[in-house]
């Protein structure tokens, strides 16, 4: 069994708990509640920028020119193309880039964001490649069910689900997962389960941040 395998399995129940959340089928069938849909983007536009900072660090961590230049992939089909959906959508909102750049990020945002930069920063290039890997992956798995959906592109939120469902998505998902393959084989064991509490984690934060743009969570003083 390969280390995602292993990874995989400790966290089926939550990734599959992601597919039955109503934000993932409303997104899927289109009938998510378009105010939740807008807050989830402006969130996740936040959420993507300091997302885009953990490639930039990854580059920086790579032992070889190749590992390098998949971290700058990465970080360019982040803040190019997978942003641009948010600008487009932001833009039939009638939200300006400034309002999205400059929004206020809501707990979860905060705290799942600065919990992986925290891992960036404090651990080596397998540590920040298993806080940031739920992320992609599980993205990557619910873009191409929702795709085999009938009608999934059709509908108000059917180029979100084109974007997770791309090939490109999909190759840089795999890409990520083999690279953290790589980087784990003949690890001692008590290194591998920490990275297993890193990567459960994020996915956790995965499963919080449907919840949290579901409900629209706000800070304490914010509640009317
Ligand atoms: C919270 C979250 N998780 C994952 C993705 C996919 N990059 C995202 N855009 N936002």
């Amino acid at each position: 069994m390969t280390f995602s395998q292993r990874l995989y399995e400790n966290v089926k129940p939550i990734w599959r708990a992601n597919h039955d959340h109503p934000f993932v089928r409303g997104i899927g069938d289109g009938t998510l509640d378009q105010e939740k849909f807008r807050f989830f983007m402006v969130q996740d536009y936040l959420y993507l920028i300091d997302y885009a900072r953990l490639f930039a660090m990854g580059a920086m961590k790579a032992k070889d020119v190749k590992t390098m230049g998949e971290f700058a992939e990465l970080l360019h089909s982040t803040l190019n193309t997978e942003m641009e959906l948010h600008r487009q959508y932001a833009r039939e909102f009638g939200i300006s880039e400034e309002e999205l750049e400059s929004a206020n990020p809501a707990p979860t945002t905060l705290a799942y964001t600065h919990y992986m930069l925290h891992v960036g920063n404090n651990g080596g290039l397998a540590e920040l490649v298993a806080s940031l890997l739920p992320c992609m992956w599980s993205y990557a798995e619910i873009g191409k069910a929702l795709d085999e959906t009938p009608g999934a592109r059709d509908h108000q939120y059917g180029e979100w689900i084109k974007m997770y469902a791309s090939e490109e998505f999909q190759e840089l998902t795999n890409w990520t997962i083999n690279l953290l393959n790589e980087l784990t084989e003949g690890k001692p064991e008590h290194e591998l389960s920490h990275l297993e509490e890193i990567f459960l984690t994020t996915t956790r934060f995965e499963y919080m941040f449907w919840e949290m743009s579901y409900r629209k969570e706000t800070w304490p003083e914010e509640q009317q």
